[in-house]
């Protein structure tokens, strides 16, 4: 009786300890560096949480004579340009799903939007239910639509059946960054400079979405 006992715990243990690890995309748009920093912060912290993470940005679409008209957006595309672009089978792979973007207009920059809306064969599959999702941006302006910018991906979101873990108020860190429940956000200045230290709290961020990841995937086994 007591070795069986023992047996179901160890097996129990054993079955824990198999689990994969959360397989996380952190997939980010960024023309001038801020959210691709963020997306570096995020995948500090979900690999200190344990999750297999990769970094995927999404295609440029913006013409050529645009991004030369802004030294800053054409010196970020050429330091990142080995960064892999995000596809459907990534998506399909991870269990989690940081995206990452800038305002514009209070909206999802397009380069996202398009991403996004690339996902309707996955969608129609049912392959993007209970992916586990979070959201950060960036803005000039503090009162400039960040909220509004994280809302909208996350109205994405809802369609898909996702389950969205956004930060709130869960660590102290969460009201020395700028505090948006949202999801974090920063304010760049007109040199790109971030006006609050999140760095912190996005790291806060992706735990959250990979402890909540976890557990979803715990309970599907
Ligand atoms: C077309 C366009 C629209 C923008 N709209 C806003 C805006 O509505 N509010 C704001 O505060 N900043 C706005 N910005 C500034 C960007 O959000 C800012 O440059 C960005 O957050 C920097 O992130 P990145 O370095 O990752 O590109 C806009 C920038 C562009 C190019």
């Amino acid at each position: 009786m007591t070795v069986g006992i023992f047996d179901k715990l160890f097996g129990q243990k054993k079955e824990s300890n198999n689990m994969e690890n959360v397989k996380l995309a952190v997939i980010y748009y960024s023309s001038t560096g801020t959210n691709y920093k963020m997306a570096q912060w995020a995948k500090e912290g979900a690999e200190a949480a344990g999750a297999d993470v990769k970094v995927l940005r999404v295609e440029e679409l913006a013409p050529e004579a645009a991004i030369a008209s802004n030294p800053a957006w054409k010196e970020h595309i050429k330091a990142t340009k080995d960064v892999p672009v995000a596809t459907n089978d990534d998506l399909e792979w991870a269990d989690a799903i940081i995206f990452s973007a800038p305002t514009r207009f209070g909206n999802l920059p397009a380069q996202m939007k398009q991403f996004l809306d690339t996902t309707g064969g996955l969608w129609a599959g049912g392959k993007l239910i209970n992916k586990v999702v979070s959201g950060m941006s960036s803005a000039s302006n503090p009162h400039g639509g960040h909220e509004a910018t994280v809302q909208v991906l996350y109205t994405s979101m809802m369609h898909w059946g996702a389950i969205i873990v956004p930060p709130g108020y869960t660590d102290a860190v969460q009201f020395t960054s700028g505090g948006n429940p949202y999801g974090v956000s920063v304010t760049v200045d007109q040199e790109g400079n971030m006006q609050e230290d999140v760095q912190d709290a996005v790291k806060h961020q992706a735990k959250r979405t990979v402890d909540i990841a976890s557990m979803v995937k715990k309970g599907q086994e």
